[in-house]
């Protein structure tokens, strides 16, 4: 390997044997049956010597013994053997499990603005099928090492023994065949990589298309989709194949080097056999022992392919783990919250960005009232929300939650506080039951209430399994209207002493609004609520209505103080009311 790969690969290995650690006893156990296997090997021979030199003669032993010697040996043989393989298998599929564990943790952990660029389909595909190829590539090798490895070296310890001189010299085409095989590495390295990055090209067109199949369908895209795939299919497959065809080259062309050596070894040897008077029987062992050393050799020499594969793809899991985790520095606990929340001369920039989302921004959303957040679509209003739950640190400014610094909070403890209906409602492929108790004990009675608030009761009431229910990825199997009132129960059921409503865009059915009122007038006076209203008629009761643009307050006020005042919010009530 050349040092630049050795470099970036020894790392890698280091942290995969990390994974494996903690079941070395399965590596020392397989070893062990392997070694055992290889023992009983040479006992084939030696019963067969036994069964020619006395098994004729007239003191021979009983005849019983052959089939109670042989069916022994191969079971203990088939017994060895399959330890061997099981103990592999143990340790690889549980090395596995912990690297799948480690990169879903990763997953849990990501700082928000690394779901704005990771796929889905990237991110299953890391988590779920490389931790097993990774380890299935290597632990291919690691048999092969154990079944043939183990002869070669045996054999090479003979070669000495036979001719210490020849042997050693005829270890001259090392480094030309180290050489060849660094030069294949480095290729089957580079496809491979590309290879892998196609690959996930391919699976994240599949997660597009299983996503959006009905933009799909209705834009009869079907054709331009195929092409698309077939496009990133072709990628693949055209990578792939130079991938196998610089491993193919490593077996031809090792063998051509050691050819040469080879010659080189068998004139020698005649040399020295003519000058020394070295019988025939010395020379043919030795050539013999030279050409089984070879033949082992080429099983082995197809180690490193799927070894430099599996760095390559491992090299992509550990990208994943290695995200950057959400920042958690606070450490205080709030127990009892009153819900006061303040924003003081915050500006929020998000990367990339070309002006701040919020821009120098004071705002206040008082204990047990309810402010309403209002203003054109981009002024900043969701993004408030962002900085609340601290999904984004404010790059100037200071949260408070009753006073203290957001930042000086645990994020857990922080986020307890809050009960958010968001605008993209996002519902778990489980039953109706545990996507309201999301993550929390299942309580009936709760269930009954959050239900009943939410305008959901009679419909969950006729569903075949009732509560337990599978809603579908997502919720397929619900209205628009059904899914917004299921989110809305998992904000009622979680009793958190803030209440977010982002209001969606589009209009809400009938039975949605009056679940979001009959909500909001629950709570009222109860909670904090703060509602991003999009339709201004949900929020004409509100304490105190903010009317934003371009990332700061315009105007505050109630309803009808703001209609007085006959400012941006008048103008938006009478655009709305189609004045
Ligand atoms: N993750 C992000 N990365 C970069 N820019 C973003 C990101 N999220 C939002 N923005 C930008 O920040 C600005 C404020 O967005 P925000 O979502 O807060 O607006 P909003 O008032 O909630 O809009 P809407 O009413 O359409 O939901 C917009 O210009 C938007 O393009």
């Amino acid at each position: 390997m050349s040092d630049e790969q050795a470099s970036d690969f020894k790392p890698i290995a280091r942290r995969l044997a990390g994974f494996v650690m903690p079941y070395r006893m399965g590596v020392v156990l397989t070893i062990l049956a392997y070694l055992a296997l290889a023992g009983t090997e040479p006992l084939i021979p030696y019963l067969i010597k036994n069964v020619f030199g006395e098994g004729f003669s007239e003191q021979a032993f009983s005849i019983w013994w052959v089939p109670a010697v042989l069916i022994t040996l191969f079971a203990l043989r088939g017994l060895f053997g399959f330890l061997g393989q099981y103990l592999l298998n143990w340790t690889v599929t549980r090395s596995v499990m912990d690297f799948r564990q480690a990169l879903f943790e990763a997953l849990l952990r990501a700082d928000a603005r690394v779901f704005t660029s990771l796929q889905p389909g990237t991110a299953v595909t890391k988590v779920v099928n490389d931790p097993q190829q990774v380890m299935s590539m290597l632990s291919g090798p690691m048999l092969s090492i154990l079944r043939d490895g183990l002869p070669a070296l045996a054999m090479l310890v003979y070669l000495f023994f036979l001719n210490w001189q020849l042997t050693l010299l005829s270890l001259v085409t090392t480094p030309a065949m180290s050489w060849v095989v660094q030069q294949v590495n480095k290729r089957i390295r580079k496809m491979g990589s590309k290879t892998y990055d196609a690959q996930l090209h391919l699976v994240n067109k599949v997660d597009d298309v299983t996503r959006a199949w009905r933009v799909v369908r209705t834009f009869d895209a079907a054709e331009h989709e195929r092409a698309a795939f077939h496009r990133r299919a072709d990628d693949v497959q055209r990578n792939a194949l130079k991938t196998a065809a610089a491993g193919a080259l490593s077996q031809p062309l090792s063998q051509l080097i050691a050819s040469v050596g080879l010659s080189l070894i068998i004139c020698l040897a005649l040399l020295q056999a003519r000058q020394t008077q070295t019988g025939v029987g010395e020379f043919a062992a030795f050539i013999t022992a030279l050409l089984l050393l070879t033949s082992r050799l080429r099983h082995l020499s197809d180690l490193l392919p799927p070894i430099t594969n599996a760095m390559v793809i491992a090299r992509g899991c550990l990208q994943l783990m290695d995200l950057p985790a959400e920042p958690d520095s606070g450490s205080r606990v709030l127990d009892k919250v009153h819900g006061e929340v303040e924003m003081r001369d915050v500006t929020l920039q998000y990367p990339e960005a070309e002006r701040p989302a919020l821009n120098d921004l004071n705002i206040q959303f008082k204990a047990g009232q309810t402010t309403a957040l209002v203003g054109s679509s981009g002024a900043g209003k969701s993004s408030i929300i962002h900085l609340l739950l601290a999904f984004a640190e404010p790059g100037k400014g200071q949260v408070l939650l009753d006073g203290v610094p957001i930042g000086e909070l645990k994020k857990a403890n922080l986020r307890q506080q809050f009960a958010v209906v968001s605008q993209d409602i996002v519902l778990f492929d489980a039953s109706v039951a545990d996507n309201i108790a999301y993550a929390q004990p299942r309580d009936e009675a709760r269930l009954e209430q959050a239900l009943r608030a939410a305008h959901l009761w009679d419909f969950v009431q006729e569903l075949p399994q009732g509560l337990d229910t599978v809603v579908g990825a997502n919720g397929s199997k619900l209205s628009g209207g059904q899914r917004q009132r299921l989110a809305i129960a998992r904000a009622l059921y979680r009793d958190a002493p803030i209440w977010v409503f982002d209001e969606a865009t589009s209009a809400l059915d009938t039975e949605s609004e009056r679940a979001v009122q009959q909500a909001l007038e629950q709570w009222q006076g109860r909670k904090t609520l703060i509602v991003i209203a999009h339709r201004l008629s949900t929020i004409r009761a509100a304490d105190t209505i903010h009317v934003m643009s371009q990332g700061r307050v315009l105007e505050s006020g109630t309803h009808t103080g703001l209609l007085a005042r006959d400012g941006a919010y008048a103008a938006m009530v009478r655009a709305q009311n189609g004045e």
